[in-house]
């Protein structure tokens, strides 16, 4: 195995392990992929300020994420389909984290079921809920949630519809993948991928199959999930779903900051302020862009997390610094699952707490609790002169007046 120092190491060993149509699908933006760079390529406009001779002698990454203590404010964010990616992988991920010491979210489009994973965990993890038509589903996966110990549901807002992405469109995605002779010639070079794979059963959407009425053919749940998200959700049944839910409530695709507000009056107890890594609406400006606006709005209101970009520890520090209580990653564990499986699942996170903890004290800092913006040197535009097309008299009022409505 070669050396792994840092996230691009492993997103390079997943591509080679994985079947293309998997990591095409876990790689990939809506669309023109503009969103998706922009946000990385904005976290690189931030920069760090160093400062010297201070005692680092005794630092901590630990904080709190809800009332849980976690070992760096770093939570594993839902991703569909990761038992593809590598067998059973929800599960492998689920224990990685839960042996770090960081939140595991298990996607409802997971390959591995809610139960599945409850078995194989002894930790609570969080749940991710799409919300769907048929009501009885979602009040049914609820409720399995709430029996598996589930501590935190995460309500994804921002994908009512699928953003379009090209290659998965190309690539016939699905799961199981269908036999075609171009999958049969890339799988014939994935066989450590395959041989895991044929060792287990679970290749279906597990919080699915079986407990969705009106799924026969397993080989169309991709079709069958575009067709029952549900077009009506609106605030009102974001409510609604929220009484449903004891626990703590995570709303996820926030990216405005009066939709942050509404999260608040829904009683979020923490909010996602993320463009789902670049997947969803291509165009959007990048979180860490967004983040300042809605730092504004709600701050200290609810917990503000931020995802969809973070490829390492100093943009952990950077999303913190500029005012987010904590994070997620995406595509960062899920590079690791890719690449090693569990073991790759913690390389990600032991790749990142590293980076976060030196980072932190090459700025002179000792704990994550005190990074804040006398850590960065952020361009002066870096919020950008925005404004509402059409609008006449909101000229340059900046993202500020436009992203939370008061440009007049
Ligand atoms: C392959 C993939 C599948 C995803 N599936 C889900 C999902 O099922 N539910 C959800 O809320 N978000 C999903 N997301 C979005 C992530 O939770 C998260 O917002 C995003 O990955 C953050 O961006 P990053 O990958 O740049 O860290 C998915 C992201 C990826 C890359
Ligand atoms: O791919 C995604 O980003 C995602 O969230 C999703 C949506 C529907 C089915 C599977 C995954």
């Amino acid at each position: 195995m070669p050396t792994v120092t840092c996230i691009e190491d492993l997103k390079r060993l997943h591509k080679r392990r994985a079947p293309k149509m998997f990591f095409d699908y876990a790689e990939s933006g809506s669309w023109t992929e503009q969103t998706f760079r922009e946000n990385t390529t904005d976290f690189e406009k931030i920069r760090l300020r160093q400062k010297v001779a201070v005692d680092m002698s005794d630092r901590s990454t630990v904080g709190r994420m809800l009332d849980q203590k976690v070992a760096m404010p770093v939570a594993l964010a839902p991703v569909g389909m990761t038992g593809m990616q590598n067998a059973d992988g929800e599960i492998k991920a689920a224990r990685a984290a839960e042996k770090f010491g960081v939140p595991f979210t298990l996607s409802t489009m997971s390959i591995c079921s809610i139960e599945d994973v409850a078995e194989h965990t002894s930790a609570p993890f969080w749940f991710q809920l799409y919300v769907m038509r048929d009501e009885e589903f979602v009040d049914r996966i609820i409720e399995r949630a709430k029996r598996a110990g589930c501590s935190a549901l995460v309500l994804t807002l921002d994908l009512q519809l699928l953003g379009q992405r090209h290659k998965d469109l190309k690539n016939g995605l699905s799961a199981p993948p269908k036999l075609t002779p171009a999958t049969m010639l890339d799988l014939s070079t994935k066989w450590t991928w395959g041989l895991e794979m044929l060792r287990t059963k679970r290749r279906f959407f597990g919080n699915i199959v079986g407990h969705a009425s009106d799924v026969e053919d397993t080989r169309s749940l991709m079709k069958w999930t575009a067709e029952q998200f549900d077009l009506k959700l609106d605030w009102e049944k974001v409510r609604k779903i929220a009484q449903k839910w004891d626990g703590k409530l995570i709303l996820k695709g926030i990216l405005d900051a009066g939709d942050a507000r509404k999260a608040v009056e829904c009683g979020a107890d923490a909010i996602v302020v993320s463009n789902h890594g670049g997947r969803q609406l291509d165009g959007a400006l990048s979180s860490i862009r967004i983040l300042p606006s809605i730092v504004r709005e709600v701050k200290g209101e609810t917990e503000i997390w931020l995802d969809s970009g973070i490829r390492s520890g100093q943009d952990v520090l950077k999303a913190l610094a500029l005012g987010a209580d904590a994070t997620m990653i995406g595509r960062a564990w899920l590079y690791g699952l890719g690449a090693m499986g569990e073991k790759g699942v913690t390389t990600a996170l032991e790749v990142i707490r590293k980076e976060l903890d030196l980072t932190m004290a090459l700025c002179g800092e000792r704990d994550v609790a005190d990074l804040g913006p006398h850590n960065l040197l952020v361009p002066r535009d870096f919020e950008g002169e925005w404004q509402e097309s059409g609008g006449s008299a909101g000229v340059a009022q900046g993202l500020r007046g436009v992203l939370t409505g008061r440009a007049q």
